[in-house]
């Protein structure tokens, strides 16, 4: 089978900031895909790491009036006063991270630090966070997280922050992906982008056989890393998360939003 194209993008054309791959000096295909490689360890942990707790339905109430003088569930000021707090110290300098909740909020107290820019400017207007919220409250924790309630709201909504930016990460670097394969090949991608075809740019960035690796992949990690360890047997078949959930997370979730936020930015590439 032909493997996907790679990227001929020169080093010193663009150099990618620090990312989840801790590497900042090659920015193409391959060192995308291996950014994507490294972030399914910090999903597959990160919901390891929800699961200690039941699904403690109240901390998604959006009607409750827990909090004196905010309207919304607790998990919502939950994030809002970490995303506050998370963007004195400059978080969101880094194009990689992307706020849940982008709405006033505080400037960094922090000077920036200098990210090489390597996306078009129009990456700036794209945040998908709130489908991504929704899929992981409505959609995503019923699937693994147990039923009951034990009171830890505090520990759950820290976990659920780690998740959800976790999740927000990998899929806005979606945005990456697309400037690589544009510039790979922006003769096929040009014509499509300016007759504005989303179907036509949806097929020209999707790569079934890749998906599929990926989908395999993320199971087999779930079951190495979520493995109940004994000392004196060889491997066990419980684990702390169905390894299933994770190739259904990210077949029908990640991928697809991480190819949203590829197409919604191939078509203002060229604006
Ligand atoms: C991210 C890529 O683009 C698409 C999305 C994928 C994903 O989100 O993992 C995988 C393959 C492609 O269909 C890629 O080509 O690596």
């Amino acid at each position: 089978m032909a493997s996907p194209p790679s990227s001929t993008v020169k080093p010193d054309s663009a150099r990618l900031q620090n990312g989840a791959s801790g590497s900042a000096e090659r920015f193409n295909l391959d060192s995308v895909r291996e950014s994507l490689i490294r972030q399914e360890d910090t999903i597959v942990f990160s919901l390891i790491e929800r699961a200690k707790f039941p699904r403690n339905l109240k901390v998604y109430d959006e009607s409750s009036r827990e909090i004196p003088g905010f309207s919304g569930s607790l998990l919502q000021f939950f994030v809002e006063e970490a995303e506050i707090l998370q963007s004195k110290v400059g978080r969101y300098y880094n194009p990689e991270e992307h706020p849940f909740f982008p709405e006033n909020l505080p400037l960094s107290l922090l000077p920036p630090y200098n990210y090489e820019q390597v996306l078009h400017p129009a990456a700036a207007s794209i945040n998908i966070n709130k489908k991504i919220w929704n899929m992981y409250v409505y959609d995503l924790l019923p699937l693994f997280a147990a039923k009951g309630d034990d009171g830890n709201y505090a520990s759950t909504m820290s976990s659920d922050l780690t998740c959800l930016q976790a999740l927000s990460r990998r899929i806005h670097y979606g945005l990456f992906v697309a400037e690589v394969k544009y510039r790979d090949a922006p003769q096929d991608y040009g014509p499509a982008i300016r007759a504005q075809d989303r179907d036509a740019l949806m097929k020209l960035l999707t790569f079934e056989s890749v998906e599929e690796m990926v989908k395999r992949r993320v199971e087999k990690k779930a079951s190495v890393f979520g493995q109940e360890v004994g000392l004196n047997d060889s491997g066990s078949d419980k684990y702390k998360i169905d390894p299933s959930v994770f190739s259904h997370l990210y077949g029908e979730w990640v991928m697809p939003l991480t190819k949203l936020v590829q197409v919604e930015y191939l078509l203002r590439r060229l604006d």
